[in-house]
């Protein structure tokens, strides 16, 4: 087996927020890794209220677009996005669901293993924050095979507040989010303020979650050398040492 006696996870710190973030071509990565098989995906689901900004914030994030014409989603969508984390391929799959009560059954078949959840509300309808508590506990309640899942805390249409409007909603939100335990982030998919660096930091935790139940298998000597995790547990090192310069690039 590996000797793993060097590693630390205490080491592993907390990402600078807002996530700071280099292209790929100026990251140093002195270990040659193959692609480890079993780091692929990552499912994130986004929940919330009707007309809070859900598919906006797909398709801004996924196709580069914004539409100011509503139409509201039915049942589920999703899209997928690679990225490059450390030169290692990592998929994004982000379901969009129905804000609409009657679909949400619909819905929940699909909440099943999310990585990551993102609760969105609308930060010019303060209202549509008291919903979150319920979306994430029908969430929880269906997608509990993944034993804690990232939940992000999404106030969106940032651009419609003023600066003094926004400043009393993201108290507000601040503590919401503290509750749910959740991160809150506040975008806006009609300029794009925020959108990358929020799935960029939900991947980014989510990969390191991944590597980390790999190097833990490791360690449980229940992997064995030539296994692909080998791959993951080094680069995990080499990934919790450069916290500073993680890398992504999204692909074309
Ligand atoms: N100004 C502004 N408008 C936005 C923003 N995001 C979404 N909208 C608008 O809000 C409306 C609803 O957006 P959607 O993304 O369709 O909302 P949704 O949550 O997916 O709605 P449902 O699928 O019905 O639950 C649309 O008219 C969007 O153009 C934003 O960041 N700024």
């Amino acid at each position: 087996m590996l000797d793993c006696v060097d590693f630390n996870y205490e080491e592993i710190k907390e990402f600078p927020k807002p996530f700071k973030y280099t292209p790929y071509n100026k990251f140093d990565f002195s270990i040659p890794v193959r692609t480890p098989l079993s780091l692929k995906v990552c499912k994130i689901i986004i929940l919330g209220d009707l007309c809070v900004g859900k598919t906006s914030l797909l398709n801004r994030f996924c196709r580069k677009v914004f539409d100011s014409n509503y139409r509201t989603t039915i049942g589920v969508d999703f899209q997928t996005e690679q990225l490059n984390i450390l030169g290692v391929p990592y998929h994004l799959q982000i379901w969009d669901t129905a804000g609409q009560e009657r679909f949400k059954c619909i819905a929940q078949c699909y909440y099943r293993k999310a990585h990551v959840i993102m609760l969105v509300f609308d930060l010019s309808t303060i209202r549509t924050l008291a919903g979150c508590k319920n979306w994430l506990r029908d969430a929880l309640e269906v997608s509990n095979d993944i034993e804690s899942p990232f939940i992000f805390l999404v106030g969106s249409k940032k651009d419609l507040l003023s600066e003094e409007a926004y400043k009393n909603v993201e108290d507000i939100a601040e503590k919401v989010a503290k509750n749910l335990n959740a991160e809150f982030w506040s975008v806006s998919s009609k300029t794009g303020e925020n959108i990358n660096d929020l799935f960029f930091r939900a991947a980014a935790l989510s990969f390191d979650e991944h590597l980390k139940s790999a190097c833990e298998k490791i360690n449980r000597n229940e992997i064995h050398i030539g296994s692909d995790l080998i791959c993951m547990y080094l680069m995990r090192f080499s990934y919790s040492t450069n916290l500073g310069c993680c890398s992504f690039q999204k692909e074309p």
